[in-house]
């Protein structure tokens, strides 16, 4: 089946998205999404992403991790996939889609997109880490010498040994500045580290300010992949008002064999 694709990064978080407009794309074969993300044999992502008719928003957005599976929201996916809904001309500048949370509003400006996540309801604080959904689970956790810590291995250790089956995405966190915060990610799905992930970054800007490591409501997040910033609003015990914003880019069309 011969179809075509286009290939996109947020900050470095990369997916193959699909415009499945004609419902034309096999949306229970596992084996071909994970076939597509793999990085031999296949176009190589973190995930894909369908955009799909929706009687009321401008359109649906369905997410696969690399593994194959459907997923849980994926933000910087998100903003990926309302950039393309631009590009194909489906929207001009701001546009409301539905994916697996709920209904999402974003803006697109160039190759910058501000997606609104959905409102935040339970953020568990404990000991040494954070846990909180921002559209999918993250733990998020300060340590030092981020740049040297072994994310892989911790990442994929917390994943499994604390958050069982479900499990759940891992974020490593080191301060820079009042808010400023470097962050590296393990992602449930990939089973590995990405350059970055957006509702990673939203988990832990809520989180640092949750626990008092900065009393700012807009926060920049330094991945491997690049910048992004969060802003948000405290809403008794939870958040509301919460953006995720950052570079969302094309970078090539492909056909599928
Ligand atoms: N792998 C994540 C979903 C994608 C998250 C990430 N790509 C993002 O930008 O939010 C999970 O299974 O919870």
């Amino acid at each position: 089946m011969e179809f075509p694709f286009y290939k996109y990064q947020g900050t470095g978080n990369d997916f193959v998205i699909i415009d499945n407009r004609e419902d034309f794309f096999p949306k229970k074969d596992t084996e071909l999404v994970a076939k597509i993300c793999d990085r031999r044999f296949g176009v190589g992502a973190d995930g894909l992403l369908l955009l799909e008719n929706h009687p009321d928003a401008d359109f649906r957005m369905v997410y696969y991790n690399s593994d194959g599976n459907l997923s849980s929201m994926c933000g910087n996916g998100g903003r990926c996939i309302s950039h393309f809904a631009k590009f194909l001309g489906i929207i001009s500048e701001k546009t409301t889609f539905e994916a697996v949370d709920g209904m999402h509003e974003a803006t697109v400006k160039n190759d910058w997109v501000s997606l609104k996540m959905n409102n935040i309801e339970k953020v568990k604080v404990s000991e040494n880490f954070t846990f909180l959904n921002t559209g999918s689970p993250h733990h998020v956790e300060i340590v030092t010498e981020l740049q040297d810590f072994d994310v892989f291995t911790n990442g994929r250790y917390i994943r499994n040994k604390t958050y069982g089956k479900e499990g759940s995405n891992v974020n490593f966190v080191e301060q820079n500045d009042h808010a400023i915060f470097s962050v590296r990610t393990y992602e449930r799905g990939v089973e590995d580290e990405t350059l970055s992930c957006g509702t990673g970054v939203t988990a832990v800007a809520i989180a640092m300010f949750e626990t008092g490591k900065t009393s700012e409501n807009k926060v920049t997040l330094k991945t491997p992949g690049g910048q992004l910033q969060v802003r948000f609003e405290k809403e008794g015990s939870g958040y509301k008002n919460v953006f995720l914003e950052g570079p969302a880019i094309q970078v090539f069309k492909g056909i599928w064999k």
